[in-house]
């Protein structure tokens, strides 16, 4: 669980940007006779003007894929409850804290939106959200039911939204008495397949929806959908109008991928020296197969004066974000991490990944999944990418040609001794 909570953090944090997504939206409404509304702008949503200006200030200029159906439903009246399914990146959260936004009646100093997340850094994440896009709303006020925010029992809860982890919201409610559940007029379950990953979460979260007014508005959202998920979904959300958007299938059409043929990991490194003194490279994120090597790596090219970030399996989840952030914006130019810890990480910005190992299963079998994940690209407008795998024994090199076979496209060696050859492979 600790990982997929993780991983879905940090996409957040890595990405500055919505996905691309080409596939058609889903949508099944609970009424099938009712007229689909989509907008394509945010003014047709009729939002109030502090609203507007927050998504406006927010650099958002038109709504999402998922946004376009999900925000007319969401803010329709009477409320319609809505179960959203879309990949990280597709504009959910931003679509739910405008809703959330919506809603609240400000002159009201009590809870009336309230929105649960897996941990304690998803929350604070979602919260960021609203801060951002209620900027020009002040009289709005939100608070974090989050473990750590010590409260007097019996005092009452004046902020209109409240965003927590499910434990402590349920103590909210039940043991301090902070809230009136009967009050909440939006309730939204963020992340859901993380949050039945976690025991006790999925049946707190029904310990909580139950308490709620018949007519509350329920919201649920998650990036996958396994009958896990759909099994729980339907018990928080009555009458749902569905809304689904397909993960978009990444290809290898974009990138130029090369091999390198190297003795060992000191060659290895003077390869990637040889690269880096031929080509420009932006930002690049290196794979290793160990915390031994990455950290090795990592030194060694430090000591040659590259600003490398490196994100090890050890580090706790406040220090990954901070890794992850720093990257993102842009402090440090190399990116050095072991496949484990990168595993279901986006870096669709990132146009340089170096193998320095090759990604293997368990197993120790070729691993074309996590190959395809870290190289390619999703999307028609996806940028053009480089990827280079460094090749050292038999072993990794039969797993080069099981790979290439597997996707059927042509790894071409890359002779790292021949400084214009390198510089062709940039053009
Ligand atoms: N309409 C929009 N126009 C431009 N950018 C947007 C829009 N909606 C959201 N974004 C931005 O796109 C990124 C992804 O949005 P958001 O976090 O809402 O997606 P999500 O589906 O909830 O993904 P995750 O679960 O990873 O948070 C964010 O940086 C957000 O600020």
């Amino acid at each position: 669980f600790e990982d997929r909570a993780a991983q879905s953090l940090l996409n957040k944090l890595i990405r500055s940007n919505l996905v691309n997504n080409t596939n058609q939206v889903e949508v099944l409404q609970r009424d099938p006779n009712s007229p689909l509304y989509s907008v394509k702008t945010f003014e047709e949503l009729r939002l109030k003007p502090q609203l507007l200006q927050g998504v406006y200030g927010m650099g958002f200029n038109r709504p999402s894929k998922i946004q376009e159906n999900a925000l007319p439903m969401m803010l329709a009246e009477p409320p319609q409850n809505l179960i959203a399914q879309s990949q990280s990146g597709t504009g959910k959260t931003a679509a739910f804290v405008l809703a959330m936004l919506s809603h609240v009646n400000p002159t009201n100093k009590w809870t009336q939106c309230l929105c649960i997340s897996p941990t304690y850094e998803l929350a604070l994440q979602t919260g960021k959200v609203v801060e951002q896009m209620g900027r020009f709303y002040p009289e709005v006020k939100l608070a974090y039911a989050v473990r750590g925010n010590k409260m007097e029992r019996g005092s009452k809860i004046q902020e209109q939204i409240v965003i927590g982890t499910p434990g402590t919201v349920l103590d909210w409610f039940l043991k301090l008495k902070l809230m009136d559940p009967k009050k909440i007029r939006v309730f939204v379950l963020d992340e859901a397949d993380v949050m039945i990953a976690t025991q006790g979460h999925q049946d707190q979260s029904i310990r909580i929806q139950r308490m709620l007014p018949k007519d509350c508005q329920m919201l649920l959202f998650s990036a996958t959908f396994e009958d896990s998920v759909w099994k729980f979904a339907e018990r928080i959300v009555p009458d749902p109008n569905v809304i689904k958007l397909k993960r978009e299938e990444e290809t290898l059409d974009t990138i130029k991928q090369y091999y390198v043929l190297c003795n060992n990991k000191e060659d290895k490194f003077s390869a990637l020296c040889n690269i880096y003194g031929a080509i420009t490279i932006a930002q690049a994120m290196i794979f290793c197969h160990t915390r031994k090597i990455a950290s090795w790596l990592a030194g060694q090219m430090s000591k040659e004066g590259h600003q490398v970030a490196l994100l090890s399996g050890e580090m706790v989840i406040e220090q990954r974000a901070a890794v992850i952030e720093r990257f993102r914006e842009g402090k440090e130019k190399v990116l050095i991490t072991t496949n484990v810890c990168a595993r279901g990480i986006d870096v669709e910005q990132v146009s340089v990944v170096i193998n320095f190992d090759l990604p293997l299963d368990k197993d120790g079998n070729p691993d074309n999944e996590t190959y395809l994940h870290r190289i390619g690209r999703t999307g028609r407008f996806g940028k053009r990418g480089l990827a280079i795998n460094m090749v050292d024994s038999d072993h990794s090199m039969d797993v080069l040609k099981a790979i290439e076979k597997h996707f059927n496209k042509k790894i071409l060696k890359l002779d790292t001794d021949d400084l214009d050859e390198i510089e062709k492979i940039a053009n």
